[in-house]
C-alpha cells in the first residue's frame, strides 16, 4: 500500500504510528515474542545504524521480494563471496576516470531534453509542462547510452519492457501473496514470462556481440557493459581454480538489467524533486544559475571539471535527497544473535533504517528538519552530520550505492544545462503529493511554468 508523504503526512507517521520506536536493552527479548513471528524493527540511532551497514556480512539483506529478483537479480540480492566478487568485478566500471568517459553519452541526453523544452518555449513567453515524464526519459535515455552506448536502441526497447515488468509486479505484490501463484499460468503470469523471455534475449544478444568485439580487441570500451566484461575476463583470467572466478553470462545480464532499475527511477526522482524545489525555493533556483553561468557560461558544454566545481548544485542536491530521499527504507536481517551496541538483536529479525525519517529527526538536524536548508552542507556532509550517520540517501559502508559519483554527475550535468537556459516556476495545477511506494516521486507529476532564463 503506498502512503502519502506530505508535510502534514510525514509528521503523523512520525508520531502515530509504530514505525518510530526507538529501542532499548530493556525491551529484551519479551519486545520482538510480542511483535509477532516475523519480527520487525525499526533503527533510527546513528551508532546502531552504523553498526548495521558496516557489520555486511552479519546483518545480510533481507529475504527480497521474489518479483523483484525476477526483474533483476543482480549485486543488491547477493550476500557473502559473491557480493563479493561481483562488486569487485562492477566497482571499476564506475571509477570517476571511467565515468568521464561516458560524459559524451550524458551531454548529449541532456540536450535532446533542453532542445525539446527549447521548441516547446519558441513562439511562447512561458508554458505549462510537467516535468516529470521528460525527466524520467532523460535518465532511462542516459542509462541506455552509458551501459549499452552503441546498441543504445536495443537498450532502450529493454527498458520498456522492464517498465512494464515493474508495472506487473506492483500490481503483484498489491494482490494477496499465495505461495506458488507465480507459476499459475494466469494471464498476468504469461505477460510477465513473456517480458522476462524478451529482456533476456535482447540482452543476451547485446552481450555476445560485445564479447566478441572486446575479444577480438575491437573498440576501447566506453561504456558500463564493455567495462563490466573486461573486468569480467580479467578476473576470470586472475582467479582461474577459486570457486568463484567471475560472473556467468547470467550473471551479467541480471546485472545489467539492474543498472537500469536501480539507476533510472532512482535518478530521475532526484531531478523531479529539485526542479520542484528550486520552483518553491526561487532564491536558491537564481543562486544555482548564477554558479553555472559562471563556470559554463551560457553555452558551454559541461565537462566534468566543471562540474566537480559546482558547489551550490552539490549542496542543493544534498539537500533534497535529504528532505525527499529517494530510496525510503533500507532492511536487513540477521540469520543468529547479534550484538548492536548495547543490544542483543535475536536471530530471525528484520532490521529497518527509515531513512526518510532519519534524514527528517529533529534530534538531528535541528527545529528547522522539514525546511529546505541547502546551507546546512556548505561544508560538506560530515560536517553537516557531526560525522554521524543520519545522512544515507545512498546507504552506507561497503555496500553503499555503487552507482553513487554516476547518479551526482547526471544530475549536476542536467541541472546545469536546464538552469544555463531556463529558469521556472510551480504552476497552480501542481498537486504535492509525495507517494512512497518503492521510491518517493510525486504522485500527480510535476507542473512547472518554463521561461527562457534572463
Ligand atoms: C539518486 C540516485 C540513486 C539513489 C538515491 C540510490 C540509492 C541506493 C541505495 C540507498 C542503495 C543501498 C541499498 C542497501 O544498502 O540495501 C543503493 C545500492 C545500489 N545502487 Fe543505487 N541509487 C541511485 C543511483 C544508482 C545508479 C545510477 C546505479 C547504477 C547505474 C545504481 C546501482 C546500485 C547498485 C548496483 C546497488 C547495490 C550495491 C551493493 O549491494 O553492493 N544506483 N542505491
Amino acid at each position: 500500500m503506498s502512503v502519502l508523504l506530505g508535510t502534514e503526512e510525514v509528521a503523523y507517521w512520525h508520531s502515530g504510528d509504530s514505525i518510530r520506536w526507538t529501542i532499548s536493552q530493556e525491551f529484551g527479548k519479551d519486545f520482538f515474542k510480542w511483535m509477532g513471528p516475523t519480527p520487525r524493527l525499526n533503527i533510527m540511532n546513528p551508532d546502531h545504524i552504523k553498526g548495521i551497514f558496516s557489520k555486511i556480512y552479519d546483518f545480510e539483506k533481507s529475504t527480497p521480494n521474489p518479483l523483484v529478483v525476477l526483474i533483476a537479480n543482480g549485486l543488491t540480492n547477493h550476500e557473502g563471496e559473491k557480493w563479493a566478487t561481483h562488486r569487485k568485478i562492477i566497482n571499476p566500471a564506475f571509477h570517476l576516470e571511467k565515468l568521464k568517459l561516458m560524459l559524451p553519452a550524458c551531454y548529449l541526453s541532456c540536450d535532446e531534453m533542453v532542445k525539446r523544452w527549447e521548441k516547446l518555449i519558441s513562439t511562447e513567453e512561458s508554458v505549462e509542462l510537467n516535468a516529470w515524464p521528460d525527466l524520467q526519459n532523460l535518465t532511462c535515455d542516459v542509462i541506455s547510452r552509458t551501459a549499452f552506448g552503441s546498441s543504445y536502441e536495443e537498450g532502450k526497447r529493454i527498458f520498456e519492457l522492464q517498465i512494464e515488468q515493474v508495472e506487473l509486479a506492483i500490481q503483484y505484490m498489491q494482490t494477496i501473496y499465495i505461495p506458488g501463484w507465480r507459476f499459475v499460468p494466469t494471464k498476468m503470469n504469461r505477460r510477465m514470462k513473456h517480458l522476462t523471455e524478451e529482456v533476456h534475449s535482447l540482452l543476451r544478444r547485446i552481450i555476445s556481440r560485445r564479447d566478441k568485439s572486446i575479444r577480438a580487441e575491437e573498440a576501447a570500451t566506453a561504456d558500463l557493459l564493455g567495462l563490466l566484461l573486461e573486468s569480467n575476463m580479467k578476473e576470470q583470467h586472475e582467479n582461474r581454480g577459486n570457486k568463484y572466478t567471475g560472473m556467468s553470462i547470467q550473471d551479467v545480464i541480471e546485472e545489467c538489467k539492474l543498472f537500469y532499475f536501480a539507476g533510472q527511477e532512482t535518478t530521475s526522482i532526484l531531478l523531479v524533486w529539485t526542479v520542484i524545489l528550486l520552483s518553491t525555493h526561487p532564491q536558491w533556483q537564481d543562486r544555482a544559475r548564477e554558479e553555472v553561468l559562471q563556470v559554463f557560461g551560457r553555452d558551454g558544454k559541461p565537462d566534468l571539471d566543471g562540474l566537480n566545481r559546482l558547489k551550490i548544485v552539490t549542496m542543493i542536491l544534498y539537500e533534497v535527497m535529504r528532505l525527499y530521499p529517494p530510496v525510503t527504507m533500507i532492511n536487513r536481517f540477521n540469520r543468529k544473535e547479534m550484538k548492536l551496541g548495547k543490544l542483543t538483536i535475536p536471530a530471525g529479525v528484520e532490521l529497518s533504517v527509515p531513512i526518510l525519517l532519519v534524514h527528517h529527526d529533529k534530534e538531528h538536524w535541528g527545529e528547522d528538519a522539514k525546511e529546505f536548508k541547502p546551507e546546512r552542507f556548505s561544508e560538506g556532509i560530515s560536517k553537516a552530520t557531526r560525522n554521524q550517520v543520519v545522512y544515507l540517501p545512498f546507504g552506507w559502508g561497503p555496500r553503499i550505492c555503487i552507482g553513487m559519483n554516476f547518479a551526482l554527475i547526471e544530475a549536476k550535468m542536467a541541472m546545469a544545462m536546464i538552469l544555463q537556459r531556463f529558469s521556472f516556476g510551480l504552476s497552480p495545477s501542481y498537486a504535492h503529493a509525495p507517494t512512497a511506494f518503492l521510491t518517493l516521486h510525486p504522485q500527480h507529476g510535476a507542473q512547472i511554468i518554463l521561461r527562457r532564463a534572463e
